[in-house]
């Protein structure tokens, strides 16, 4: 507020200052004009230069003024244009005190680590996993969860998550909800405790499908991976928040967010995999979230939005390389049945849904949670119909 004040005070001074110019040059440009004629008339009348000099001076004199106002004339834009340079340097000030502010201890920060763990492939004949081959997919160490005015929200908090599970959290408004998803998607630091989010290697790794095991033994390579909040993507976590998030481009660009966003236009149908959609019917053991999934065709892509019942969208707006303003076209409900086609096309390991249906009827509602999800889905106030097994 103090920051928008006080540029809005320069902005003022600056456009005073712009119509004092002005006003100064438009009376320093009549001056200009009839000092050509006032200074070489009286040599023409005394034979010294001849009449054409008089024009010829008044054209120059108004070469040199048209040089001259450009500056006056383009003032106001520049010192608009200045005054905005202004506000960021001082938007970037404060965002460096407050990175300076934020280098607390780093037992005052939540811990994110993400390790790295070889493919599951120890699924029954029919798709179900025993359990002492379950694979640890998230650990929540002692975490306590803070607001920026150090106010607790969560205290000393443990989990562990495993493959096939799902958990759906539930409380008051504001006890924390989405700052607790928030701080496993790696968007929330405030508070203390440890994260780990176990990510699968491309199957080179030998390592134990027993829970107990995975944790020690991937301890040991965490060195490849790091600890990192911003590959969050390539480590197969998507957080779906309440309002989805629409990216300027096409209909097929919004689906291919956020795993495929280069190159989206020029998805080859020639790509196509012989299954279609096979990611919507198959059990996903002989997938690892560290490579990138195939880019999906076209097909694939009317095929998520007829499963997330979107399919009208193509008639309505001429096909999935329409582009228009989609968080204005689109209902809330309809963005957010939107976000879950992006969820099946990029198949994370680690899904965070924070309020994701909260805009849906009730048996759209039930759609979603019919559909494949991923192995392990985090639901924040989730109101999803039926999971699957
Ligand atoms: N960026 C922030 N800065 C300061 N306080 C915040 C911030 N975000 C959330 N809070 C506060 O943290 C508390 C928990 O917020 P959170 O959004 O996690 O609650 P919630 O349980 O998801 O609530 P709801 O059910 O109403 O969505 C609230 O009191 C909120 O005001």
């Amino acid at each position: 507020m103090f920051l928008n004040f006080a540029v809005g005070k320069v902005e003022k001074q600056l456009l005073i200052s712009s119509r004092n110019l002005e006003f100064f040059t438009n009376g320093y440009r009549y001056l200009i004009q009839i000092l050509p004629a006032a200074v070489v008339a009286p040599m023409y009348f005394s034979g010294k230069v001849e009449f054409g000099v008089i024009n010829q001076s008044v054209s120059a004199f108004n070469h040199i003024l048209g040089d001259f106002s450009l500056i006056v004339y383009q003032f106001q834009a520049i010192s608009a244009f200045s005054a905005v340079i202004d506000r960021l340097g001082e938007f970037d000030d404060v965002l460096d005190s407050s990175n300076g502010k934020g280098h607390r201890d780093s037992k005052e920060e939540i811990q994110l680590s993400f390790f790295l763990i070889s493919c599951s492939n120890g699924l029954h004949s029919n798709g179900s996993m025993p359990l002492s081959k379950r694979v640890k997919l998230l650990h929540v160490e002692h975490l306590t969860v803070q607001t920026p005015s150090e106010a607790t929200l969560i205290k000393d908090l443990s989990f562990e998550i495993f493959e096939k599970d799902h958990l759906l959290v539930t409380g008051p408004s504001g006890s924390g909800k989405t700052s607790l998803l928030r701080a496993v998607a790696g968007l929330w630091s405030f508070g203390n405790g440890a994260i780990t989010v176990y990510v699968r290697a491309g199957g080179d790794l030998d390592i134990p499908h027993s829970a107990d095991v995975v944790s020690h033994e991937v301890a040991s390579i965490n060195e490849t991976v790091g600890n990192s909040t911003g590959r969050r993507n390539s480590e197969g976590v998507i957080f779906l928040p309440q309002k989805p998030y629409m990216v300027l481009g096409t209909l097929r660009q919004q689906l291919l967010y956020p795993i495929w966003t280069e190159d989206s236009d020029n998805l080859s149908d020639g790509a196509k995999q012989s299954d279609s959609l096979p990611f919507l019917t198959r059990a996903r053991d002989a997938r690892c979230v560290n490579e990138k999934p195939k880019k999906p065709t076209s097909d694939d892509l009317i095929q998520v939005l007829n499963d997330v019942s979107l399919g009208h969208l193509l008639s309505r707006f001429d096909g999935l390389d329409s582009t228009h303003e989609w968080s204005s076209v689109l209902s809330l409900g309809e963005q957010q049945r939107l976000a879950f086609g992006r969820l099946l096309l990029s198949k994370p390991t680690l899904a965070l849904l924070d309020e994701s249906t909260s805009a849906l009827d009730e048996a759209n509602e039930a759609n979603q949670g019919k559909l494949e999800m991923p192995e392990k889905t985090m639901g924040s106030k989730n109101l999803m119909g039926p999971m699957p097994e």
